[in-house]
């Protein structure tokens, strides 16, 4: 892939995944520039990652190809009016935030800005992230094709034709590791009180998440519903607690629950 100069403009939790990921994937520490608020900060980002590190959001913007809007969602609309000396015409710019349309990021900027929008998640850091990108028509296949090819060092990635689509990439993939890991957190517990240790108690859980996840990568053929119904023995252990979440109502709250990510990302578009 084309090697442009990144420049991550606030660099917390996401954008250090995709920094690590991106990293492991080969691509060089001298063309990644974090910029965060503090020298302490940048000091740590130099020493983990090796990569630029600074709290000089203008300065750093100028000097790369590709500008990553990495900021909470309330602290874009002061960064980009802080960032008004930036000459946007000869940058992409990326916006990882949920809830910030592109129309918006560009009054913000007071420009209009060359930007994809891409709804990452955490395990890039681990180069096993999901990324959905949008791209207003106006953008260069030149500019969505290094954006695609950004996100996937660092995981699998999926276009979406309409805007809205981001906020449905939210819901499936951007807060899903979240749900997953409240899931292993609430069957840690449960081990726990059944009577293993703590660490045995995450081992037993997060090994049969893993091989679970892997056995559904493996067998892209096979029905989730499937693999499901091949590990329910009739009359078994497995119905008993299955019973137990259907009675419950698992389906339905996850659905109530992605469609509240949904809600939410909505709201924010009509709140920043
Ligand atoms: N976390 C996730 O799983 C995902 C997050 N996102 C999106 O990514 C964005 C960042 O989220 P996340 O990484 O979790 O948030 P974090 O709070 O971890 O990271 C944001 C960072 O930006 C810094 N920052 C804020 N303002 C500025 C500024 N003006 N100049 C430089 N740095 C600044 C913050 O510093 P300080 O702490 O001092 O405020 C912080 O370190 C959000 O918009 C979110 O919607 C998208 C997909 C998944
Ligand atoms: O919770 C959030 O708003 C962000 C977007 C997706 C994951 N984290």
């Amino acid at each position: 892939m084309e090697q442009r100069t990144v420049a991550f403009i606030g660099a917390g939790n996401m954008a250090r995944s995709i920094i690590a990921g991106l990293l492991e994937s080969g691509y060089p520490a001298q063309k990644l520039i974090a910029v965060d608020r503090s020298p302490e900060v940048s000091a740590k980002h130099r020493e983990t990652y090796g990569i630029i590190a600074n709290e000089d959001a203008v300065a750093s913007a100028k000097q790369a190809d590709v500008v990553v809007l990495a900021v909470k969602p309330q602290d874009m609309e002061t960064l980009l009016q802080n960032m008004e000396g930036v000459d946007w015409s000869s940058k992409l710019v990326i916006s990882i935030a949920a809830g910030i349309s592109s129309a918006r990021l560009s009054e913000m900027a007071g420009s209009q800005l060359k930007l994809v929008r891409v709804m990452p998640n955490t395990p890039s850091l681990v180069s096993e992230g999901m990324s959905g990108l949008y791209a207003p028509d106006f953008v260069s296949d030149v500019d969505k094709l290094f954006a695609g090819q950004l996100m996937k060092a660092v995981g699998e990635i999926c276009w979406v034709s309409e805007e809205s689509g981001i906020n449905a990439v939210i819901a499936a993939a951007g807060s899903a590791p979240a749900y997953f890991f409240l899931f292993m957190e609430a069957m840690q517990a449960e081990a726990e009180r059944q009577g293993f240790d703590k660490e045995t108690a995450r081992l037993l859980v997060q090994q049969s998440a893993l091989g679970a996840a892997k056995m559904v990568v493996a067998n892209p053929d096979i029905e989730l519903a499937t693999l499901r119904e091949q590990v329910t023995s009739k009359g078994g252990t497995t119905a008993e607690a299955l019973n137990v979440f259907n009675n419950k109502q698992l389906t339905e709250t996850v659905s109530e629950a992605m469609q509240a990510a949904v809600r939410r990302a909505e709201e924010m578009e009509s709140l920043f």
